[in-house]
């Protein structure tokens, strides 16, 4: 099949990119309608706040007409407690003069004659001098609302002075005038009483009466709610969005759905212009729903200022935070921190806003450089544009700004810092800034894998020309780089790798591309170089790990090879270098010629390949055939075979019916076998599939087995799995892997006859209703005296019905005359079955990865007990088999006695111990290892068991 290239690729990557995430908000409509329409619900509640607050100012005596003021006849002293702001206990007044008699009687007779209310004693102060007042005031704030001072200068002159607070009040709307309220009660009473005094006619009196002026109700410049609560109300809006997008940018980082897209070949700059586009779709219809509702609501700012002006300015701004969603997509690993983050960007948003409220860094008092700084964080820009907007509509009389006064500035050009068209091109400018750096942010941090392109990778040449340029590293930016240590070269113990490891050097030394190779593994290394992280003061660091430690192999066209081995072996390691997701340490590898190693070769590699990973990576919202579509475009299938090509796929892994389900609701076996269909996209001439079983039901497993029987032809698989089952049936050749290096390879027979233990025996009885002596088989004692005799072998299994044996391969010539004997003997030892095969493939993988173990533990020192059915305690190294019981020897056992020792796997696929044979003797001259001390590996704690020997038979 025949793949787009170049530009045709690029726009039908984009398109299916675009439809993705088309498709992804609209099964997410809740979110995404808030995104569109939460726009009306702020607009409303600064609208209904605006609402408030007039309704208070309507309230208010200050804002009504006042046709009919009324007449303030002889007002009295109001008590304290009725001033709007007062601070108990409070006075109604104090006054200064009381070393006067006569001032003392005028204030007795001010207190007595207060209207309708005379006044009590404790709610009076008396001083002798104005001062002294003065200081009571200032250490009894609000207490008291006026003061009285008397000057007695002869015995017809009484003077005196009022004092009060001028300051209004407002309280609920009303206006309290401390002229009328206070003042002129206590000018009243003074004055009177004075007179009554001077005249000694305790009844003098005048009428007088005070008035306000008739006049309309005051119309003053209130705050608009819009302009206190806009900036913050616009900027939580456009939170929605930001963390939208942000939650989906790092979902697809996270669920390695990103880099699943990279294995298929997308571009970057497809990936990017997708997001960058159904984002700003979004973005232009919430900006004009905002103006929209704006208008319907009928604020001054949407209605005086130019439509395309206020649209401009919360599209750009809205354009700015994804920019900066973009920007922070690369530094944050987790979704679930997404909100947090847009938590962050709004409080921090939320202070800025307020100082730039106060004129920062826009005036021209401030250097240039701190307002290139401080509208780089768009939130400030877009306040500071609000800010001109709302002042040019902050007045009945203000006619807002038009599209052909954009430029020119409200304090005249002179002293133009900034105009609404310099914000403009200021969140342009900021938006490309954010933009450019989510795209470098994107490169130079580690993805998924760890992995990342070099700070400077922009300054190759190859980057831009496709040629190379593509070099990527591990670890953070910020760690103390250290040279990785490379792996040493082992000489295989194993005589087929080994002769599979020189034929591979010899081709690639004589440089003989063999056209029946699809895959040539020279030396492939990998070690992970450990994380090394910059604290405050020091460097802490984990030490590199050597996960592949050289491979040498060939994969055939038209065959699949299975990779065996234990957990960690680095099976799954050896894909990732060779799909390209990680950078080799060492060795390379050529697919059908293309080498790992090179940007081009890579790129050439992701259309030759299908990749089935680990872990499935999927969409939950899209739908079996949305999956295979879209990352049958990002393959750049034809657009004409897409369908078919889908369909084909579906049927072929028996989704046909789920076909438009969401992948969510697959179960386990559903998703793998989406996995399996999608790495079979495009016709791969070589298909990885990394455990593609796990988690299915037999029958569903061994239909995959089927499609992958059926896949074989015409390309080769390399195939991973735990199931020995799996590999038997399906592999051409198996290697097995383990600690890193391959531990042998070859077809399933050859390992089996050439690892297993040996020849399998199964004796079956004649079912004896007589034997009541069940389970240990007492009445077959000459047969295993006959195995004993003959093969030196005892049962490794037995009960009544059948007994196991386990014959070496050294037995071989031997079994021919002793199963024929056998047979003969079948009546006389009750026998109603024999059964010979071969060891199993999960026999030969135990052993494989116990010696590898074995291997490991010698060298590291990491010992078990092994604890002897005669009481006897043994430390022996994990993997050991054959374990010589020390000071054993004497004249019937020269070389002493030993056992042999059963081990399995445990859940965590570890090795342990799952029993052991009966003592016999250790043959003589045989190689034995005595396990290091303790101290010679530098571990002090171990403990000081008895230390088994090791045999190697
Ligand atoms: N990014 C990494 N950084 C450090 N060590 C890693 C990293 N990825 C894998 N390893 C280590 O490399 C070793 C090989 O891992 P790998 O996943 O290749 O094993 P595997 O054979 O595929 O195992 P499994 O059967 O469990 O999938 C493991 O010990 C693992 O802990």
């Amino acid at each position: 099949m025949i793949l787009q290239e170049g530009l045709p690729l690029l726009y039908q990557q984009f398109t299916a990119l675009f439809g993705k995430n088309l498709l992804l908000s609209w099964r997410n409509k809740r979110a995404t309608c808030l995104q569109i329409f939460s726009s009306f619900f702020f607009i409303l509640l600064i609208f209904c706040i605006e609402e408030a607050m007039k309704a208070s100012d309507a309230s208010s005596s200050a804002y009504k007409n006042i046709t009919d003021p009324t007449l303030l006849v002889s007002p009295p002293i109001l008590p304290c407690e009725d001033k709007f702001f007062v601070k108990l206990p409070c006075y109604d007044f104090v006054w200064s003069g009381n070393n006067s008699r006569r001032v003392t009687d005028i204030v007795s007779a001010i207190m007595a004659n207060n209207p309708g209310r005379p006044i009590p004693t404790n709610k009076v102060q008396s001083f002798k001098e104005p001062d002294e007042v003065d200081t009571w005031l200032l250490s009894h704030p609000l207490q008291v609302p006026g003061a009285l001072h008397f000057v007695e200068r002869n015995a017809s002159v009484i003077s005196y002075g009022v004092q009060t607070n001028s300051s209004s009040e407002s309280k609920r709307g009303q206006t309290e005038d401390p002229t009328f309220k206070f003042l002129v009660p206590l000018q009243v009473a003074a004055e009177r009483e004075i007179a009554r005094s001077l005249l000694g006619d305790p009844n003098f009196g005048w009428g007088l009466g005070f008035k306000e002026f008739a006049r309309p109700a005051i119309i003053t410049e209130t705050t608009s709610a819009l302009s206190v609560m806009g900036p913050v109300f616009f900027l939580a809006f456009s939170m929605f969005g930001f963390v939208l997008q942000l939650g989906a940018l790092v979902t697809e980082k996270e669920l390695k759905l990103r880099q699943a897209m990279t294995m298929m070949g997308v571009y970057d700059s497809a990936y990017w212009l997708s997001w960058l586009t159904w984002e700003g779709i979004l973005t232009l219809v919430s900006s004009l729903f905002l103006v929209l509702f704006g208008m319907i609501f009928r604020f001054d700012f949407f209605l005086k200022n130019s439509f395309v002006l206020v649209f401009l300015l919360f599209l750009l701004f809205q354009f700015n935070m994804i920019g900066l969603a973009f920007a922070l997509s690369s530094i944050i690993s987790k979704s679930s921190s997404a909100t947090t983050v847009g938590f962050l960007v709004f409080l921090i948003g939320f202070i800025t806003q307020f100082v730039s409220a106060t004129g920062f860094p826009y005036s021209s008092s401030y250097a240039v450089s701190r307002r290139v700084m401080w509208s780089l964080f768009p939130p400030n820009t877009f306040s500071a544009g609000l800010k001109l907007l709302l002042d040019a509509t902050s007045t009945p009389k203000s006619s807002g700004i038009s599209w052909s006064n954009r430029a020119v500035c409200e304090g005249g050009q002179a002293t133009c810092v900034i105009s609404i068209n310099i914000i403009y091109q200021w969140l342009l400018g900021t938006f490309l800034f954010w933009f450019v750096l989510a795209i470098y942010f994107d490169n130079i941090i580690p993805n998924a894998s760890g992995v990342r392109k070099p700070i400077f990778y922009f300054l190759a040449p190859g980057y831009w020309t496709g040629k190379g340029g593509n070099k990527v590293e591990e670890g953070s930016i910020f760690s103390c780089v250290g040279s990785v240590p490379l792996v040493e070269h082992n000489t295989p113990n194993d005589k087929d790798v080994l002769e599979e490891e020189t034929e591979v050097k010899q081709q690639a030394m004589d440089g003989i591309a063999d056209p029946n190779i699809a895959v040539q593994i020279h030396g492939l290394a990998k070690t992970y170089p450990g994380t090394t992280k910059l604290g405050c003061c020091k460097c802490t660091k984990t030490s590199p790990f050597h996960a592949v430690k050289g491979l040498w192999m060939n994969i055939a066209k038209d065959q699949l090879f299975c990779l065996l081995g234990p957990n960690g072996a680095g099976k799954t390691t050896t894909i990732s270098c060779l799909t390209g997701i990680n950078p080799v340490t060492g060795g390379d590898a050529l697919i059908y010629g293309d080498s790992i190693r090179s940007s081009v070769g890579i790129s050439n590699i992701r259309k030759m390949i299908g990749v089935c990973p680990q872990f499935d990576i999927l969409w939950d919202a899209l739908s079996s055939e949305q999956h295979l579509h879209l990352f049958a475009s990002i393959k750049g299938l034809p657009p004409a075979s897409i369908k078919s090509t889908a369909e084909k796929l579906l049927a072929d892994v028996k989704l046909t019916g789920a076909a438009k389900v969401r992948a969510g609701s697959y179960s386990g076996g559903m998703k793998r076998r989406l996995s399996v269909a999608v790495a079979l996209i495009g016709d791969p001439k070589l298909v990885f599939l990394d455990e593609p079983t796990t988690g299915m039901d037999p029958i569903t497993r061994r239909h995959v087995w089927d499609i992958i029987q059926e896949s074989k032809k015409g390309r080769a698989i390399i195939l991973t799995t735990h199931s020995m089952e799996e590999a038997d049936i399906l592999s051409d050749r198996i290697g097995i892997m383990a600690k890193g290096r391959l531990r042998c390879i070859g077809t399933s027979i050859r390992l089996k006859s050439r690892f297993g233990t040996g020849f399998v025996a199964t004796v079956s009885f004649i079912e004896n209703k007589n034997d009541n002596n069940i389970g240990v088989g007492a009445s077959h004692e000459p047969l295993k005296k006959f195995f004993k005799e003959h093969l030196k072998v005892e049962p490794t299994e037995e009960n009544k019905a059948f007994m196991t044996f386990v014959i070496p391969h050294d037995k071989e010539n031997l079994l021919t005359g002793f199963f024929e004997e056998l047979q003969n003997r079948e009546s006389e030892f009750g026998i109603s079955d024999i059964q010979l095969g071969l060891a199993t493939l999960e026999e030969v993988f135990l052993n494989i990865a116990r010696q590898a173990e074995l291997e490991s533990a010698t060298a590291e020192g990491n010992m078990v007990t092994l604890e002897l059915a005669s009481g006897i305690s043994l430390e022996i190294p994990v993997g050991a088999r054959f374990v010589g019981i020390p000071d054993t020897e004497n004249a019937e056992n020269p070389s002493g006695v030993m056992v042999e020792v059963y081990w399995q796997q445990d859940g965590s696929g570890s090795m342990c111990i799952s029993g052991h044979s009966s003592e016999m003797r250790v043959p003589q001259n045989v190689p034995v290892t005595r396990p290091p001390s303790p101290n010679a590996l530098g571990h002090k704690s171990l403990r000081q068991g008895v230390r088994g020997i090791v045999i190697d038979l």
